[in-house]
């Protein structure tokens, strides 16, 4: 009744304040039921919390976790930032809120309208949907699978061979761990993704030009980047890292992969080699362009993280010389000659744990890689607003005292006999990640990084270069795109003396033996014999310098060859005792080297020792 005597004017002055109260009431109604943001450390206006940030994020943000709790939001200019730096708090994000949380956060660098990276490979697709889930799908068959993983095996034993060879050529050399390691991983990658290697120990090759621009790539993603804080730049590339970024995704690296992608085509027949994963790719219809966004993804996801952690290995095994000497023990008792399998791993629990422990304290990923919600949701009583960014802190969750025994102390005993493992089960630890976002490539890296360990202390003894002390190892980290050795580890490996003098007392002994036989039987069995020994000899010493496995192969072969013919000859020897028939049967079996085998047999010279 009252309102309609009101004016127009009045109605409207009388709606306008009553409706703005209706709104904060029920604001502040929703509010009141509405979780907080995990506490953290105050945001100043406009900044956040940048200038609290530094270099090495990893350790601020443990430093805060222990002041604020376990999960704790920042701002980082517009942005929030949750971080988790528990084990309950890496169950619940990785776990329990997998589902919204395994959203990807894109930087700006990656994104773009005409996409070259983002949403074309794995590590950088937004969400987990279908196509997500199709990329992931196409690697597990085609790569990280038990069965993919076993069919590439000797592939990866070859590459390995190589490294043990080159750095056999080097013995008493300084070499760089990580460097070596580089060349393998890249020459793996490149088998597995284009049926070719891509560099050479010295340097030579493609592979260098593209270690090298996924270098310059990872170091510019690895800078903040203005428009990812305040997203209102978002249109303009202000500090025209853009511009450098996508210079090299697409005019460096995107012309390498075209070019290999045109010679590898022209250079085989597709229908009767075993197809690779490019091969894959181009007959499941994938674009060049998404071809190279995988091969980027495959090389620079999986060749750094393998270079660093083996070089973290080394070096933790060259500090703490007992635990060397119960590694060695552990492989080199196990193993006869100078090879390791990747079937040969099961027997190196204590060399594994070493490896674990090396993730512990060294991971790759300390902060995984930044994942971002996808909705709102509530974790741990706190709201996690959608398209925050969401951090996992894992080397703070590997360094926590109330986990881990003596944490900063480097003890690979903690993991015998424990059921820990880094398949992403276990959530206070978690080198790997765990949840849809976890790394495909554990296997494969685990794998490669034990044989290769394995490999290098069957077939060297280590020294630090220069006489070093073992304390005096710079364990310096720098976290850029992936936490890596501040400095360099350069060390001296020598190919072990005892490797050298088994084969040659070997020899001898042989040597010996067919001697004395040689004596109370005939020469003829002798001779034979002889070459056998030879090539025995011959084979050790291919094990000796590093030569590769095949070469080893051929003179076993011929080495079993050669051992029927003797045995062939022997008893015909016994029956045919005379002079004249054994010459004949000289003739008969030693076709080609019958002039050699000939002038033994007159003269009996070499027959004894
Ligand atoms: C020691 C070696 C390695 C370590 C420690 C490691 C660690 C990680 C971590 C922590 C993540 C992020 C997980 C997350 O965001 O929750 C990741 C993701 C990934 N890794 Fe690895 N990685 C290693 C080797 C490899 C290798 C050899 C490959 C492939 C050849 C690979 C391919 C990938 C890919 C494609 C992703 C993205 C997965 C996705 O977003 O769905 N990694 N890795």
């Amino acid at each position: 009744m009252i309102l309609g005597r009101l004016s127009m004017g009045e109605m409207i002055m009388f709606l306008i304040p009553s409706s703005l109260l209706f709104y904060f009431f029920f604001r502040m109604i929703k509010s009141s039921k509405e979780k907080p943001l995990p506490p953290g450390p105050y945001p100043w206006p406009i900044v956040g919390n940048l200038f609290q940030m530094r270099k090495k994020a990893h350790i601020r943000l443990a430093e805060m976790a222990q002041v604020h709790g376990p999960l704790i939001s920042l701002r980082l200019g517009q942005r929030i930032v949750i971080v988790g730096s528990s084990s309950a708090a890496a169950s619940e994000i990785l776990k329990t809120h997998d589902h919204v949380l395994s959203g990807r956060h894109v930087p700006v660098l990656l994104r773009d309208k005409e996409s070259t990276v983002h949403n074309m490979n794995l590590a950088f697709t937004s969400e987990t949907g279908d196509g997500w889930r199709k990329i992931r799908n196409l690697y597990t068959s085609q790569i990280f699978s038990s069965k993919a993983l076993e069919s590439r095996a000797n592939m990866r034993l070859e590459k390995v061979m190589e490294m043990v060879k080159y750095i056999a050529s080097k013995s008493g050399e300084n070499i760089s761990i990580k460097d070596v390691m580089l060349v393998t991983a890249t020459n793996i990658m490149g088998n597995i993704s284009l049926s070719m290697d891509l560099v050479d120990f010295e340097g030579n090759g493609i592979g260098a030009k593209i270690n090298d621009a996924l270098r310059r790539f990872s170091s510019l993603g690895a800078q903040p980047q203005l428009a990812d804080l305040y997203p209102i730049f978002g249109r303009w590339d202000i500090q025209s890292w853009k511009k450098k970024f996508m210079q090299i995704v697409e005019q460096e690296l995107g012309t390498i992969w075209e070019d290999i992608l045109k010679r590898k085509k022209n250079g085989r027949n597709i229908s009767t080699d075993k197809k690779d994963f490019t091969d894959i790719l181009i007959d499941k219809g994938c674009t060049h362009q998404q071809v190279n966004a995988l091969m980027q993804e495959l090389f620079s996801a999986g060749t750094e993280s393998m270079g660093s952690t083996t070089e973290w290995l080394v070096a933790e095994l060259l500090r703490n010389q007992e635990i060397m000497k119960k590694v060695s023990d552990e492989v080199r008792k196990k193993i006869d000659g100078n090879v390791v399998k990747e079937s040969d791993l099961v027997h190196f629990p204590f060399l594994e744990a070493c490896l674990k422990e090396t993730l512990r304290l060294h991971p790759p990923g300390p902060l995984l890689l930044p994942h971002r919600a996808t909705q709102t949701c509530e974790v741990m009583g706190y709201t996690i607003p959608k398209d925050s960014l969401i951090l996992v802190n894992m080397w703070a969750i590997g360094r926590d005292p109330s986990i881990w025994d003596d944490p900063l102390s480097f003890k690979p005993e903690r993991f015998m006999g424990s059921k820990l493992s880094y398949k992403g089960k276990d959530f206070e630890y978690l080198p790997f990640g765990a949840g849809r976002r976890m790394c495909p490539g554990e296997a494969l890296a685990s794998k490669t990084i034990l044989t290769v360990v394995a490999s290098l202390i069957l077939n060297f003894d280590w020294f630090l270069v220069d006489n070093m002390n073992p304390e005096d190892i710079n364990m310096e980290e720098v976290l850029d795109v992936a936490m890596h050795k501040k400095e360099p580890l350069h060390v001296t490996l020598k190919l072990r003396e005892q490797l050298k003098l088994k084969s040659w007392y070997l020899y001898l002994l042989l040597k010996a033996g067919v001697g004395l036989f040689s004596r109370y039987f005939n020469y003829l069995g002798g001779v034979g014999i002889l070459i056998k020994v030879d090539y025995f000899f011959a084979r050790s010493m291919c094990i000796c310098n590093g030569l590769d496995n095949i070469a080893g192969k051929v003179i076993r072969e011929a080495t079993i060859l050669t051992a029927v013919v003797e045995i062939s000859l022997s008893l015909f020897n016994f029956w045919a005792a005379n002079e004249r028939l054994r010459l004949q049967l000289l003739g008969y079996f030693n076709h080609g080297g019958g002039v050699l085998l000939k002038f033994l047999g007159h003269s009996q010279l070499g027959v004894g020792v």
